[in-house]
Protein backbone atom coordinates (compact mmCIF):
# COMPACT_ATOMS: atom_id res chain seq x y z
CA UNK A 1 0.00 0.00 0.00
CA UNK A 2 1.31 3.62 -0.83
CA UNK A 3 -0.02 6.31 1.90
CA UNK A 4 0.79 10.21 1.02
CA UNK A 5 1.40 12.33 4.45
CA UNK A 6 3.26 14.89 2.77
CA UNK A 7 0.77 17.23 1.85
CA UNK A 8 2.49 20.13 3.46
CA UNK A 9 5.39 20.10 0.92
CA UNK A 10 2.60 20.01 -2.52
CA UNK A 11 -0.99 18.01 -3.03
CA UNK A 12 -2.47 15.88 -5.49
CA UNK A 13 -4.10 17.89 -8.34
CA UNK A 14 -7.79 16.90 -7.59
CA UNK A 15 -9.08 14.65 -10.72
CA UNK A 16 -11.74 17.08 -11.49
CA UNK A 17 -8.87 20.13 -11.48
CA UNK A 18 -7.33 18.64 -13.88
CA UNK A 19 -10.31 18.44 -16.00
CA UNK A 20 -10.84 22.07 -15.41
CA UNK A 21 -7.47 22.57 -16.78
CA UNK A 22 -7.27 20.27 -19.93
CA UNK A 23 -9.46 22.09 -22.61
CA UNK A 24 -6.58 25.19 -22.51
CA UNK A 25 -3.80 22.89 -23.59
CA UNK A 26 -4.88 21.63 -27.96
CA UNK A 27 -8.15 23.07 -27.51
CA UNK A 28 -8.31 27.05 -25.87
CA UNK A 29 -4.21 27.45 -26.34
CA UNK A 30 -4.40 30.90 -27.64
CA UNK A 31 -2.34 33.81 -26.09
CA UNK A 32 -4.84 35.70 -23.80
CA UNK A 33 -2.91 38.85 -24.68
CA UNK A 34 -3.79 38.22 -28.16
CA UNK A 35 -7.54 40.12 -29.89
CA UNK A 36 -8.11 37.56 -31.56
CA UNK A 37 -10.71 34.56 -31.24
CA UNK A 38 -7.72 32.26 -30.35
CA UNK A 39 -7.13 34.50 -27.11
CA UNK A 40 -10.38 35.48 -26.43
CA UNK A 41 -11.75 31.92 -26.14
CA UNK A 42 -9.28 31.79 -22.91
CA UNK A 43 -11.10 35.01 -21.11
CA UNK A 44 -14.49 33.34 -19.83
CA UNK A 45 -12.73 30.54 -17.54
CA UNK A 46 -9.88 33.24 -16.51
CA UNK A 47 -12.60 35.43 -15.37
CA UNK A 48 -14.60 32.77 -13.54
CA UNK A 49 -11.45 31.20 -12.01
CA UNK A 50 -10.59 35.14 -10.99
CA UNK A 51 -14.27 35.17 -9.14
CA UNK A 52 -13.39 32.15 -7.35
CA UNK A 53 -10.09 33.24 -5.87
CA UNK A 54 -11.64 36.88 -4.72
CA UNK A 55 -14.26 34.41 -2.96
CA UNK A 56 -12.26 31.95 -1.54
CA UNK A 57 -10.20 34.85 0.43
CA UNK A 58 -13.16 37.45 0.92
CA UNK A 59 -10.98 40.15 -1.44
CA UNK A 60 -13.05 42.70 -2.50
CA UNK A 61 -14.12 44.02 -6.02
CA UNK A 62 -11.73 46.35 -6.04
CA UNK A 63 -8.40 44.22 -4.86
CA UNK A 64 -6.03 43.08 -7.05
CA UNK A 65 -5.37 39.76 -7.15
CA UNK A 66 -1.79 38.71 -9.35
CA UNK A 67 -1.31 35.49 -11.05
CA UNK A 68 2.14 34.83 -10.22
CA UNK A 69 4.69 31.07 -10.16
CA UNK A 70 4.16 29.98 -6.87
CA UNK A 71 4.34 31.73 -3.34
CA UNK A 72 8.25 32.17 -3.44
CA UNK A 73 7.33 34.63 -6.46
CA UNK A 74 4.58 36.27 -4.51
CA UNK A 75 6.47 36.51 -0.96
CA UNK A 76 9.44 38.05 -3.27
CA UNK A 77 7.17 40.30 -4.70
CA UNK A 78 6.18 42.11 -2.00
CA UNK A 79 9.08 42.16 -0.03
CA UNK A 80 11.29 43.01 -2.68
CA UNK A 81 8.00 45.51 -3.77
CA UNK A 82 8.32 47.24 -0.44
CA UNK A 83 12.02 47.38 -0.38
CA UNK A 84 12.16 49.70 -3.67
CA UNK A 85 8.82 51.59 -3.08
CA UNK A 86 9.66 52.20 1.25
CA UNK A 87 13.21 52.14 1.44
CA UNK A 88 15.43 53.07 -1.43
CA UNK A 89 12.90 55.55 -2.41
CA UNK A 90 11.15 56.51 0.52
CA UNK A 91 12.27 56.75 4.18
CA UNK A 92 12.23 53.89 5.88
CA UNK A 93 14.68 51.09 6.63
CA UNK A 94 12.84 48.53 8.70
CA UNK A 95 11.36 45.08 7.85
CA UNK A 96 9.62 42.76 10.85
CA UNK A 97 8.96 39.40 10.70
CA UNK A 98 9.36 35.78 12.43
CA UNK A 99 11.90 33.25 13.12
CA UNK A 100 9.49 31.02 11.50
CA UNK A 101 8.61 31.77 8.33
CA UNK A 102 9.41 29.86 5.42
CA UNK A 103 13.04 30.05 3.91
CA UNK A 104 10.89 32.61 0.73
CA UNK A 105 10.12 35.12 3.77
CA UNK A 106 13.61 34.46 5.61
CA UNK A 107 15.97 34.36 2.89
CA UNK A 108 14.62 37.08 1.24
CA UNK A 109 14.90 39.56 4.34
CA UNK A 110 18.69 38.35 4.61
CA UNK A 111 18.95 39.49 1.32
CA UNK A 112 17.80 43.02 1.81
CA UNK A 113 19.84 43.07 5.47
CA UNK A 114 22.76 42.49 3.02
CA UNK A 115 21.76 45.41 1.28
CA UNK A 116 21.41 47.41 4.06
CA UNK A 117 18.14 46.98 5.23
CA UNK A 118 17.67 46.54 9.01
CA UNK A 119 15.34 43.41 9.97
CA UNK A 120 13.67 42.12 13.17
CA UNK A 121 12.78 38.13 13.39
CA UNK A 122 10.06 37.87 16.11
CA UNK A 123 10.77 35.21 18.72
CA UNK A 124 8.12 32.56 19.03
CA UNK A 125 6.38 31.31 22.36
CA UNK A 126 7.12 27.63 23.75
CA UNK A 127 4.38 26.46 21.56
CA UNK A 128 6.23 28.24 18.07
CA UNK A 129 3.41 31.04 17.62
CA UNK A 130 4.06 34.36 17.85
CA UNK A 131 2.09 36.74 20.35
CA UNK A 132 0.47 39.94 18.54
CA UNK A 133 2.28 42.23 21.00
CA UNK A 134 5.56 41.44 20.36
CA UNK A 135 4.82 43.02 16.95
CA UNK A 136 3.28 46.09 18.60
CA UNK A 137 6.36 46.15 20.89
CA UNK A 138 9.13 46.16 17.52
CA UNK A 139 7.04 48.70 15.29
CA UNK A 140 9.50 51.30 14.71
CA UNK A 141 9.08 55.17 12.66
CA UNK A 142 11.14 53.50 9.65
CA UNK A 143 9.18 49.93 9.49
CA UNK A 144 7.88 49.04 5.96
CA UNK A 145 6.37 45.65 6.31
CA UNK A 146 5.48 43.19 8.65
CA UNK A 147 5.39 39.55 6.91
CA UNK A 148 4.03 36.98 9.14
CA UNK A 149 2.50 33.73 7.92
CA UNK A 150 -0.65 33.02 8.50
CA UNK A 151 -0.24 28.94 9.03
CA UNK A 152 3.33 26.98 10.21
CA UNK A 153 4.11 24.58 7.19
CA UNK A 154 5.88 22.17 9.81
CA UNK A 155 3.88 22.50 13.02
CA UNK A 156 0.53 23.47 11.67
CA UNK A 157 0.17 26.60 14.35
CA UNK A 158 -2.20 29.69 13.33
CA UNK A 159 -0.99 32.68 14.22
CA UNK A 160 -3.00 35.45 15.31
CA UNK A 161 -3.07 37.58 11.78
CA UNK A 162 -6.45 39.64 12.78
CA UNK A 163 -4.58 40.91 15.82
CA UNK A 164 -1.41 41.62 13.86
CA UNK A 165 -3.28 42.98 11.09
CA UNK A 166 -5.05 45.24 13.39
CA UNK A 167 -1.65 46.51 15.22
CA UNK A 168 -0.53 47.54 11.84
CA UNK A 169 -3.35 49.13 10.65
CA UNK A 170 -3.16 51.56 13.82
CA UNK A 171 0.80 52.01 13.39
CA UNK A 172 0.17 52.47 9.54
CA UNK A 173 2.64 49.95 8.19
CA UNK A 174 2.28 48.05 5.63
CA UNK A 175 0.83 44.35 6.51
CA UNK A 176 1.92 41.14 4.59
CA UNK A 177 0.92 37.05 5.22
CA UNK A 178 2.39 34.09 3.83
CA UNK A 179 -1.20 32.33 4.01
CA UNK A 180 0.44 29.10 1.60
CA UNK A 181 -0.75 26.65 4.63
CA UNK A 182 -3.96 28.62 5.66
CA UNK A 183 -5.24 28.42 2.09
CA UNK A 184 -7.70 24.64 1.59
CA UNK A 185 -7.24 24.05 5.74
CA UNK A 186 -8.71 27.21 7.30
CA UNK A 187 -11.02 29.90 6.32
CA UNK A 188 -8.85 32.70 5.16
CA UNK A 189 -11.07 36.63 5.10
CA UNK A 190 -8.41 39.04 3.84
CA UNK A 191 -10.73 42.07 4.89
CA UNK A 192 -11.43 40.54 8.31
CA UNK A 193 -8.05 40.55 8.83
CA UNK A 194 -6.95 43.82 7.80
CA UNK A 195 -4.30 42.17 5.28
CA UNK A 196 -2.63 44.49 2.44
CA UNK A 197 -0.67 41.73 0.60
CA UNK A 198 -0.46 37.95 0.40
CA UNK A 199 0.96 35.14 -0.72
CA UNK A 200 -0.44 31.74 -1.89
CA UNK A 201 0.28 28.48 -4.15
CA UNK A 202 -2.18 26.36 -5.52
CA UNK A 203 -0.04 22.91 -5.52
CA UNK A 204 -0.99 22.81 -1.32
CA UNK A 205 -4.90 22.84 -1.86
CA UNK A 206 -5.29 20.21 -5.36
CA UNK A 207 -4.14 22.60 -7.67
CA UNK A 208 -1.31 22.69 -10.08
CA UNK A 209 2.11 22.94 -9.21
CA UNK A 210 4.23 26.40 -11.06
CA UNK A 211 1.24 28.75 -10.39
CA UNK A 212 -0.02 31.05 -7.38
CA UNK A 213 -1.32 34.37 -6.78
CA UNK A 214 -0.29 37.44 -4.56
CA UNK A 215 -3.42 39.31 -3.29
CA UNK A 216 -3.18 43.54 -2.83
CA UNK A 217 -5.25 45.75 -1.06
CA UNK A 218 -7.02 48.23 -3.24
CA UNK A 219 -5.24 51.48 -3.44
CA UNK A 220 -1.68 50.09 -2.76
CA UNK A 221 0.63 50.27 -5.50
CA UNK A 222 3.76 48.42 -5.26
CA UNK A 223 6.83 48.27 -8.14
CA UNK A 224 6.44 44.47 -9.96
CA UNK A 225 9.46 42.32 -9.48
CA UNK A 226 8.87 41.55 -13.23
CA UNK A 227 8.61 43.76 -16.36
CA UNK A 228 8.16 43.40 -19.87
CA UNK A 229 4.65 43.23 -20.69
CA UNK A 230 1.45 44.67 -19.47
CA UNK A 231 -0.05 40.89 -18.23
CA UNK A 232 -2.01 41.81 -15.04
CA UNK A 233 -2.06 45.66 -15.68
CA UNK A 234 1.40 45.63 -15.71
CA UNK A 235 1.81 44.19 -12.48
CA UNK A 236 3.46 40.87 -13.41
CA UNK A 237 4.89 40.63 -16.98
CA UNK A 238 5.14 37.35 -19.00
CA UNK A 239 2.36 34.95 -20.33
CA UNK A 240 -0.23 33.88 -18.36
CA UNK A 241 -0.19 30.05 -17.90
CA UNK A 242 -3.94 29.97 -18.38
CA UNK A 243 -4.37 25.93 -17.80
CA UNK A 244 -2.88 26.49 -14.32
CA UNK A 245 -4.74 29.56 -13.68
CA UNK A 246 -8.20 28.19 -14.11
CA UNK A 247 -7.03 25.17 -12.48
CA UNK A 248 -6.00 27.24 -9.20
CA UNK A 249 -9.30 28.97 -9.75
CA UNK A 250 -11.10 25.74 -9.39
CA UNK A 251 -8.98 24.56 -6.67
CA UNK A 252 -9.76 27.30 -4.63
CA UNK A 253 -13.73 26.94 -4.99
CA UNK A 254 -12.93 23.11 -4.35
CA UNK A 255 -10.86 24.02 -1.59
CA UNK A 256 -13.49 26.30 -0.22
CA UNK A 257 -16.53 23.82 -0.05
CA UNK A 258 -14.08 21.34 1.70
CA UNK A 259 -13.12 23.09 4.43
CA UNK A 260 -15.99 21.54 6.57
CA UNK A 261 -14.58 18.53 5.49
CA UNK A 262 -11.11 19.47 6.52
CA UNK A 263 -12.39 20.48 10.10
CA UNK A 264 -13.84 16.98 10.45
CA UNK A 265 -12.83 14.17 8.55
CA UNK A 266 -8.98 14.92 7.97
CA UNK A 267 -8.65 16.30 11.32
CA UNK A 268 -10.02 13.45 12.75
CA UNK A 269 -7.76 10.88 10.72
CA UNK A 270 -4.73 13.66 11.63
CA UNK A 271 -6.22 12.52 15.65
CA UNK A 272 -6.07 9.17 15.11
CA UNK A 273 -2.50 9.12 13.63
CA UNK A 274 -1.50 11.52 16.26
CA UNK A 275 -2.77 9.66 19.23
CA UNK A 276 -1.45 6.30 18.00
CA UNK A 277 2.07 8.02 17.85
CA UNK A 278 1.74 9.22 21.12
CA UNK A 279 1.07 5.87 22.85
CA UNK A 280 4.85 5.56 22.07
CA UNK A 281 7.21 6.37 24.70
CA UNK A 282 9.08 9.45 24.82
CA UNK A 283 7.12 11.34 21.74
CA UNK A 284 5.92 14.50 21.81
CA UNK A 285 3.62 16.88 19.32
CA UNK A 286 6.17 19.60 19.14
CA UNK A 287 4.27 22.90 19.65
CA UNK A 288 0.93 21.42 21.06
CA UNK A 289 -1.94 20.10 19.95
CA UNK A 290 -3.91 23.21 19.74
CA UNK A 291 -4.57 26.36 17.19
CA UNK A 292 -3.34 24.22 14.52
CA UNK A 293 -4.21 23.52 11.00
CA UNK A 294 -6.55 20.40 11.13
CA UNK A 295 -4.02 18.16 8.77
CA UNK A 296 -0.89 18.77 10.54
CA UNK A 297 1.53 17.23 13.17
CA UNK A 298 4.89 17.19 13.70
CA UNK A 299 5.90 14.79 16.17
CA UNK A 300 9.51 14.28 18.12
CA UNK A 301 9.93 10.29 18.28
CA UNK A 302 13.44 10.80 20.68
CA UNK A 303 16.23 8.32 19.93
CA UNK A 304 14.67 8.43 16.12
CA UNK A 305 16.87 10.28 13.25
CA UNK A 306 14.44 12.50 11.31
CA UNK A 307 15.35 11.17 8.04
CA UNK A 308 15.94 7.27 8.96
CA UNK A 309 12.59 7.46 9.87
CA UNK A 310 11.65 8.75 6.45
CA UNK A 311 13.78 5.88 4.68
CA UNK A 312 12.33 3.46 6.92
CA UNK A 313 8.71 4.78 5.97
CA UNK A 314 9.42 4.97 2.30
CA UNK A 315 10.62 1.28 2.46
CA UNK A 316 7.14 0.14 3.05
CA UNK A 317 5.12 3.47 1.03
CA UNK A 318 4.17 5.51 3.51
CA UNK A 319 5.57 9.35 2.58
CA UNK A 320 6.41 12.29 5.22
CA UNK A 321 8.83 14.60 5.36
CA UNK A 322 11.01 15.79 8.74
CA UNK A 323 10.11 19.77 8.03
CA UNK A 324 9.68 21.64 4.76
CA UNK A 325 10.27 19.82 1.91
CA UNK A 326 12.98 22.90 1.14
CA UNK A 327 14.94 22.20 3.91
CA UNK A 328 14.84 18.56 3.93
CA UNK A 329 18.58 17.95 2.27
CA UNK A 330 20.46 19.22 4.55
CA UNK A 331 20.84 17.65 7.71
CA UNK A 332 20.88 20.98 9.95
CA UNK A 333 18.62 20.61 12.93
CA UNK A 334 15.05 21.35 12.09
CA UNK A 335 14.90 25.50 12.25
CA UNK A 336 11.28 25.90 13.89
CA UNK A 337 12.22 23.56 16.43
CA UNK A 338 14.91 25.57 17.16
CA UNK A 339 13.20 28.40 17.44
CA UNK A 340 10.75 26.93 20.23
CA UNK A 341 14.27 26.32 22.04
CA UNK A 342 13.83 22.58 21.97
CA UNK A 343 17.34 20.78 22.72
CA UNK A 344 20.24 20.12 19.54
CA UNK A 345 19.12 16.04 19.84
CA UNK A 346 15.20 16.60 20.00
CA UNK A 347 15.59 19.15 16.73
CA UNK A 348 16.91 16.34 14.86
CA UNK A 349 13.94 13.58 15.92
CA UNK A 350 11.03 15.73 14.38
CA UNK A 351 8.52 14.03 11.68
CA UNK A 352 6.33 15.74 9.56
CA UNK A 353 2.60 14.10 9.00
CA UNK A 354 0.29 16.24 6.62
CA UNK A 355 -2.86 14.79 5.53
CA UNK A 356 -5.67 15.72 2.81
CA UNK A 357 -8.64 15.37 2.06
CA UNK A 358 -7.89 12.17 -0.41
CA UNK A 359 -6.26 10.56 2.73
CA UNK A 360 -8.74 7.56 3.75
CA UNK A 361 -9.17 5.39 7.19
CA UNK A 362 -7.39 2.79 6.04
CA UNK A 363 -4.36 4.03 4.75
CA UNK A 364 -4.14 5.54 8.29
CA UNK A 365 -4.38 2.34 9.50
CA UNK A 366 -1.76 0.65 7.86
CA UNK A 367 0.75 4.30 8.32
CA UNK A 368 0.18 3.68 12.45
CA UNK A 369 1.28 -0.21 12.21
CA UNK A 370 3.95 1.00 9.76
CA UNK A 371 5.24 3.79 12.33
CA UNK A 372 5.05 1.79 14.96
CA UNK A 373 7.42 -1.14 13.78
CA UNK A 374 9.91 1.56 12.11
CA UNK A 375 10.39 3.28 15.60
CA UNK A 376 10.76 -0.25 17.43
CA UNK A 377 13.20 -1.40 14.52
CA UNK A 378 15.14 2.17 14.59
CA UNK A 379 15.23 2.63 18.57
CA UNK A 380 16.64 -0.89 18.73
CA UNK A 381 20.04 -0.56 16.41
CA UNK A 382 20.16 2.91 17.77
CA UNK A 383 23.77 3.20 19.60
CA UNK A 384 22.37 6.11 21.83
CA UNK A 385 19.14 5.18 22.92
CA UNK A 386 18.06 3.44 25.73
CA UNK A 387 14.56 4.27 26.94
CA UNK A 388 14.80 4.89 30.72
CA UNK A 389 11.33 5.22 32.04
CA UNK A 390 12.48 7.97 34.38
CA UNK A 391 13.21 10.26 31.40
CA UNK A 392 10.10 9.90 29.86
CA UNK A 393 9.45 13.46 30.50
CA UNK A 394 9.74 14.64 27.00
CA UNK A 395 10.15 18.58 27.24
CA UNK A 396 11.03 20.63 24.74
C1 LIG B 1 4.49 28.61 4.44
C2 LIG B 1 5.08 28.42 3.09
N1 LIG B 1 5.40 29.52 2.35
C3 LIG B 1 5.93 29.39 1.12
C4 LIG B 1 6.18 28.15 0.57
C5 LIG B 1 6.77 28.07 -0.83
O1 LIG B 1 5.79 27.53 -1.71
P1 LIG B 1 6.24 27.36 -3.27
O2 LIG B 1 5.00 26.87 -3.98
O3 LIG B 1 7.35 26.33 -3.26
O4 LIG B 1 6.72 28.70 -3.75
C6 LIG B 1 5.86 26.99 1.30
C7 LIG B 1 6.16 25.62 0.75
N2 LIG B 1 6.54 24.72 1.78
C8 LIG B 1 6.75 23.34 1.42
C9 LIG B 1 7.94 23.22 0.49
S1 LIG B 1 9.35 23.93 1.20
C10 LIG B 1 6.94 22.47 2.68
O5 LIG B 1 7.32 21.30 2.55
O6 LIG B 1 6.66 23.00 3.78
C11 LIG B 1 5.29 27.13 2.57
O7 LIG B 1 4.95 26.06 3.29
Amino acid sequence: MEVYLDNNATTIVDPIVYEEMRPFFCEKYGNPNSLHRFGAGTHPKMMEALDYLYSGINASDDDDIIIVSNATESINTVIKGVWIDQILNGNKNHIITSEVEHPAVTATCKFLESQGVSVTYLPVNENGVLEAHTVKDFIRDDTALVSIMWANNETGKLFPIKEIGEICKEAGVLFHSDATQAIGKVPVDVQEANIDFMSFSAHKFHGPKGVGALYIKKGIKITPLLHGGEQMGGKRAGTVDVASMVGMGFAMKLAVENLEFEATEVKRLRDKLEAAILEIPETVVIGGKENRTPNTTLISIRGVEGESMLWDLNQNGVGASTGSACASEDLEANPVMNAFGSDSELAHTGVRFSLSRFNTEEQIDYAIDVIKKAVTRLRNISSSYAYAPSSHKCGL
